[in-house]
C-alpha cells in the first residue's frame, strides 16, 4: 500500500514511527514492542534508519515483518549523508527486492566530525540527492520527506528552506513529515506559507510525546522547537514524577493533535519512541475521533 493512496484518502489518519535498536544485542527487547505497537493498527508504521545515532542495519528487517505479520502499511527511512554512492544504490536495491513500497529520504544527521565544508567531498549532500537516485533506481517508490514548521536549524532564512523544500517535492517527494513541534500555531503559518509557494503535496504533522523530563533536552538538540511557556510549566512541576510527567505528557500531545484535526490537518504522525503504552494511550484518547 502506497502511503501517498492513504494520505489522498478522506478518512483521517494516525501513524507512528518506530525506531531500531541501537545496537544489535537490544534486538530482542526491541521488537516485542515494536510488535505492540504495530498491533494497535495505525494507518501506517515509519521504521527509522540511524535516528539518533541508532544503527541502521535492522531498518527494512523490520518494517518487512511490520507488513507482513501485521498488514500494516511501512515506510522504511533512508538516509544518505554519510554514505557513498554504491552503499545507496545497495540499500535501493534491497528495498526494491523487499518489495518496500515507501520511503522516507531523508539526508541524516551529521555526527560531530562531520562539517559541511566538506560537502563537496561527499556522495550526497542533501536529500533532494537521494530523492533523484531514488527516482532513477527504476522502483515506483512513494517518497516521503521532512520539513521544518520552524525552520532547519542549518538554515538562515525560512524562504530558502522552502526553497529548498519545493525543490524536494519537484524532484518527486510525494509528501512531507514535519519536525516535531510543540505549538500548533507554528505548523499553521508553515503551511500557508508553503502553500503560498506552491507546494501542494500532503503534509503529515509529526508530534513527539515528552513523557520523561530528560526526553525534552535531546527533543530539543534534534529539533530546536520552541517550547510554550505551558509546557515549561507541565515540565517544571511534573518533570520528577514519572508516572504524572507521562500522564501529562501523553495528554499535552492529545491535545495537540485533537487541535489539528479540529483545524482541518487530516492526518499525524507519532513519534513513538518505541513505547507501546505511550502510543495506545494517545491512541485511545483519540478513539471517536479517528474512528478506531
Ligand atoms: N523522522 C526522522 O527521522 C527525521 C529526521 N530528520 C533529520 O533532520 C536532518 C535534515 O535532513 P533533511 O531534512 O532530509 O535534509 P535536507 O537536505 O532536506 O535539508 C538539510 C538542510 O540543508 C538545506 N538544503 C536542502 N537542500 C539544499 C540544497 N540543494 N542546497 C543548499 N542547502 C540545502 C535545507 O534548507 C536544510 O537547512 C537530518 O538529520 C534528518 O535525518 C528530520 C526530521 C525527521
Ligand atoms: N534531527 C532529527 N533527527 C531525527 O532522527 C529525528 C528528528 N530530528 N525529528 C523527528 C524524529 C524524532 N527522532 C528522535 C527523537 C528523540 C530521540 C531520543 O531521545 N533518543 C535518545 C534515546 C532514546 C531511547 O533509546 O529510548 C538518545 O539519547 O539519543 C531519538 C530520535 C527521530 N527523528
Amino acid at each position: 500500500m502506497k502511503i501517498i493512496n492513504l494520505l489522498n484518502n478522506d478518512r483521517c489518519t494516525l501513524s507512528f514511527e518506530v525506531f531500531p535498536p541501537k545496537v544489535s544485542s537490544s534486538f530482542d527487547e526491541v521488537k516485542p514492542a515494536i510488535e505492540k505497537i504495530a498491533q494497535l493498527k495505525p494507518s501506517f508504521m515509519s521504521v527509522t534508519y540511524g535516528a539518533g545515532g541508532g544503527t541502521s542495519r535492522f531498518t527494512l528487517d523490520i518494517a518487512e515483518d511490520i507488513r507482513n505479520r501485521y498488514s500494516v502499511p511501512t515506510m522504511a527511512h533512508l538516509t544518505c549523508v554519510s554514505s557513498t554512492r554504491e552503499t545507496v544504490l545497495e540499500k535501493i536495491n534491497e528495498l526494491k527486492k523487499a518489495g518496500i513500497q515507501n520511503v522516507m529520504a531523508l539526508r541524516g544527521d551529521l555526527t560531530p566530525e562531520m562539517k559541511l565544508s566538506d560537502a563537496k567531498h561527499w556522495d550526497y549532500s542533501h536529500a533532494v540527492d537521494l530523492i533523484r537516485e531514488l527516482k532513477n533506481s527504476g522502483a515506483d517508490f512513494c517518497i516521503g520527506c521532512a520539513c521544518y514548521p520552524e525552520v532547519h536549524p542549518e538554515s538562515q532564512h525560512q524562504t530558502d528552506d522552502i526553497f529548498y523544500l519545493k525543490e524536494k517535492v519537484d524532484a518527486g517527494c510525494d509528501f512531507m513529515t514535519t519536525q516535531m513541534f510543540f505549538d500548533n500555531n507554528l505548523l499553521y503559518n508553515f503551511l500557508y506559507k508553503i502553500r503560498e509557494a506552491g507546494i501542494t503535496a500532503p503534509v503529515v504533522p509529526g508530534i513527539m510525546p515528552i513523557t520523561r523530563a530528560i526526553q525534552l533536552k535531546r527533543a530539543i538538540e534534534l529539533s530546536g522547537s520552541f517550547i510554550p511557556q505551558r509546557f515549561k510549566a507541565m515540565v517544571d512541576r511534573f518533570g520528577g514524577d514519572d508516572r504524572a510527567m507521562a500522564q501529562a505528557g501523553i495528554a499535552y500531545a492529545t491535545d495537540q493533535i485533537i487541535d489539528l484535526y479540529a483545524n482541518g490537518v487530516k492526518h499525524v504522525h507519532l513519534y513513538t519512541m518505541n513505547k507501546p503504552e505511550i502510543a495506545r494511550a494517545v491512541m485511545n484518547n483519540l478513539s471517536s475521533i479517528i474512528g478506531k
